[in-house]
C-alpha cells in the first residue's frame, strides 16, 4: 500500500491527529495525507478526482453506524470501498495547560458527536450540566481548546491530540464500554481493493439493497437468499431512502468475495426479486 517514487495523495477527516488520521497514517505510512473538515468532502475529494483515496469512519462499536458516511455512499456517490480498518478507541478529557488546575469547574466539552456519545455516561455524571457542543472532529475540537488558554474548557479525544495541541489530560478512559472499536473505510473512484497483505485475509462485501414495494415477507425471502447458500451477514441495517416514512435501503455486509459463484447466484436472484441492489465493493480489513 505504497509507492516511495510517485505517493498516493489520501484525503482523511482531520486535522491531524484525529483518530481517523491514526488509522490512515498506519494504512499509509508512505503517502501523501491530506486533512479535509468533513465527511462530505472526503467523498468530493475523491469523487472530482482531487485525491486518490479517502478514509473516513463507517461505525463505532459503542454508538454505532456514522449515518453521513452510509448516506454519503448510497445517496451522494458511485465511490467504491476498497478497505477497512479497524482502531481500537480509547477516549480522554483534556484542557489547556494554563487550566489543568481548574479543570473540576470545566465550562464547556468539545468532541466529535461520536466522542460525547461514546462518553454520554460519563458525561451525565460527572458534568451534568455543563454544555457540550460538537466538532468536526476530536482532534479539531481539541485544536480549538488550545487556541482559547483563557476559557475553561475541555476537548474529548486521543493522547495524540493532546501532545500535538500540547493539552493536558486531565481524565483518561472516559468512554463508557471497554470494548470500543471504529471501522473506517477507504474509499476509492474505482472497485480495485488493496491487496491482502498485512490485512485479515476475510473478503468482505458490502450491499446496497432496496425491497420490491409491497411485497409482504420481501426482507424474509432477501435473507433466505443468503441463509440456503450459507453467505455469513456481518451486519446488516436499515437507513431511509429520503422518498419517505417507511421507505429504507439497506446495508448489508457479508463475509464472501463479490466474484464468488454463490455471491454472484445471490445478486442474480436478488434481482428476480425484485430488489435493486449494488455491490460498492469486496475489501479486507486491517487492524489499524
Ligand atoms: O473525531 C475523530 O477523531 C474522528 O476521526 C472521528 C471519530 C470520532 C470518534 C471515534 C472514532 C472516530
Amino acid at each position: 500500500m505504497q509507492n516511495q517514487e510517485n505517493p498516493q495523495q489520501i484525503a482523511y477527516l482531520g486535522p491531524e491527529a484525529s483518530f481517523t488520521y491514526l488509522a490512515t497514517k498506519n494504512l499509509f505510512p508512505k503517502e501523501q495525507l491530506i486533512p479535509l473538515t468533513t465527511i462530505p468532502e472526503c467523498f468530493e475529494a475523491v469523487s472530482t478526482g482531487k485525491v486518490d483515496l479517502a478514509v473516513v469512519p463507517i461505525e463505532n462499536a459503542i454508538e454505532g453506524t456514522v449515518t453521513l458516511t452510509i448516506d454519503y455512499l448510497y445517496h451522494e456517490s458511485d465511490l467504491f470501498v476498497v478497505a477497512e480498518g479497524l482502531s481500537k478507541i480509547q477516549q480522554h478529557l483534556m484542557v489547556h495547560k494554563a487550566q489543568k488546575n481548574h479543570w473540576e469547574k470545566i465550562e464547556e466539552i468539545y468532541s466529535h458527536p461520536h466522542a460525547l456519545a461514546q462518553c454520554h455516561k460519563y458525561l451525565y455524571y460527572r458534568f451534568s450540566n455543563v454544555p457540550l457542543h460538537q466538532y468536526s472532529s476530536t482532534s479539531a475540537a481539541a485544536k480549538y481548546v488550545s487556541e482559547h488558554p483563557e476559557r475553561c474548557i475541555a476537548a474529548i479525544g486521543n493522547t495524540s491530540s493532546a501532545e500535538k495541541y500540547d493539552l493536558e489530560i486531565v481524565e483518561k478512559n472516559i468512554h463508557d464500554f471497554h470494548f470500543n472499536h471504529t471501522r473506517f473505510l477507504v474509499l476509492s473512484k474505482t472497485n480495485t481493493r488493496l491487496p491482502i497483505e498485512g490485512s485479515d485475509g476475510i473478503a468482505k462485501t458490502t450491499l446496497m439493497l432496496t425491497l420490491p414495494v409491497n411485497v409482504s415477507g420481501a426482507l424474509h425471502q432477501v435473507l433466505s437468499v443468503f441463509a440456503w447458500r450459507k453467505l455469513d451477514l456481518s451486519k446488516i441495517e436499515s437507513r431511509p431512502l429520503k422518498t419517505g416514512l417507511g421507505e429504507y435501503f439497506f446495508i448489508m455486509d457479508i463475509l464472501a468475495d463479490e466474484h464468488n459463484p454463490m455471491m454472484k447466484g445471490a445478486m442474480e436472484e436478488l434481482a428476480v426479486l425484485g430488489c435493486t441492489v449494488k455491490s460498492v465493493g469486496t475489501y479486507y480489513t486491517y487492524l489499524t
